[in-house]
């Protein structure tokens, strides 16, 4: 990555209104992985009205998914009634339905878009689209929600490099109004368009970054988390102290090591690992501490511990021994 990369020199990536009407009402959506992301994304896509299919290869993912969307669509109609994001959806049970959920990739031959949601770790995005590209048509878009990885390596993983994009969703993806699209050299103008179609859809608009490892958000996010957990480590605060610092100082909703636990501290080791990979710099390598609780398999909300405990984990997380 060029730190010196002078800003006059950078491609304007327009941030254009995206239009709806492209994308078939009824498109059918695939989506990877039934973790924190996957089930978010498709209930992004399910409250439009797009039938959904998500694929996971862990069963134990699977079991919980379902119950882990009604919740979620619960949630966020609670939350979206009265406050500027409210819009119409479908009626929840309709969602729910239109969602369904399997172990197989072949389900999603006939997928318009695939999101892919699997763990950040670059052989397992490999396999899956080496795969996706023998099952799916021509004119599939693979969308990767890949935190880190430049969606240009994804691409080169397929023969359909034009056709792969990020599209990076925030957690929780339904509350969020807008995602990172990220474009590598290779991706055509068309899926551009066409993913901003999808995302319109969706109520979301999209803010276009060139491809580079961790993009815009989490080369500076996941920095900021690890240097958050080092700070705890070394004893300077406690937990609760150097959240309250970024809420009452700096007004953010949500402190460092409380937006840690969402995440998921596995996923936060397993970017900043693959940014250290992929720019050589020695800064994103995971303190001791975040190191530490993912090897304990204390990895946040989904496990019921990381920097903090909580009542109630909704998947059983991947611990020392067990990386999926
Ligand atoms: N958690 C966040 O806040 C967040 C935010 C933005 C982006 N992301 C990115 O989204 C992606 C998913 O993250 P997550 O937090 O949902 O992870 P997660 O660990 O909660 O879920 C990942 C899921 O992928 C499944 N999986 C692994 N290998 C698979 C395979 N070969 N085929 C099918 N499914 C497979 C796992 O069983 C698991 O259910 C990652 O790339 C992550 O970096 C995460």
């Amino acid at each position: 990555m060029d730190d010196q990369t002078d800003v006059q020199q950078t491609p304007q990536t327009p941030q254009t209104p995206q239009t709806a009407q492209a994308v078939p009402a009824g498109a059918l959506v695939g989506v990877v992985g039934a973790g924190t992301m996957g089930v978010g994304v498709a209930q992004c896509f399910a409250e439009a009205g797009h039938p959904v299919v998500v694929v996971d290869n862990d069963p134990r993912a699977l079991a919980s998914a379902p119950a882990r969307l009604r919740a979620g669509i619960r949630t966020a109609a609670l939350l979206r009634r009265d406050s500027r994001q409210a819009r119409a959806g479908v009626p929840a049970p309709r969602a729910e339905s239109l969602v369904t959920w399997s172990p197989r990739l072949t389900d999603l031959a006939d997928a318009l878009l695939v999101v892919e949601c699997a763990r950040e770790d670059e052989d397992v995005k490999e396999g899956i689209l080496r795969e996706l590209d023998r099952i799916c048509g021509a004119g599939t878009i693979f969308a990767s929600n890949t935190s880190c990885i430049p969606v240009s390596r994804l691409g080169s993983f397929t023969a359909r490099p034009g056709l792969v994009i990020g599209t990076h969703f925030m957690n929780p993806a339904p509350l969020k109004d807008a995602v990172e699209v990220i474009c590598a050299p290779e991706t055509s103008g068309a899926t551009v368009e066409r993913t901003k179609g999808f995302l319109a859809r969706i109520g979301k608009h999209a803010l276009v970054v060139r491809d580079a490892p961790g993009f815009v958000t989490n080369r500076v996010l996941m920095l900021t988390l690890n240097e958050a957990a080092a700070v705890l480590g070394e004893g300077t605060a406690d937990a609760e102290t150097v959240d309250r610092i970024f809420q009452d100082c700096f007004g953010h909703p949500m402190g460092p090591l409380r937006t840690a636990d969402l995440i998921g501290l596995d996923t936060i080791a397993d970017s900043l690992e693959v940014l250290r990979r992929h720019t050589g710099e020695d800064r994103f390598r995971p303190c001791s501490l975040l190191a530490r609780l993912v090897a304990e398999g204390n990895v946040g909300r989904k496990s019921g511990r990381g920097f903090y405990p909580y009542a109630s984990p909704h998947l059983v997380a991947r611990g020392g021994t067990d990386h999926g």
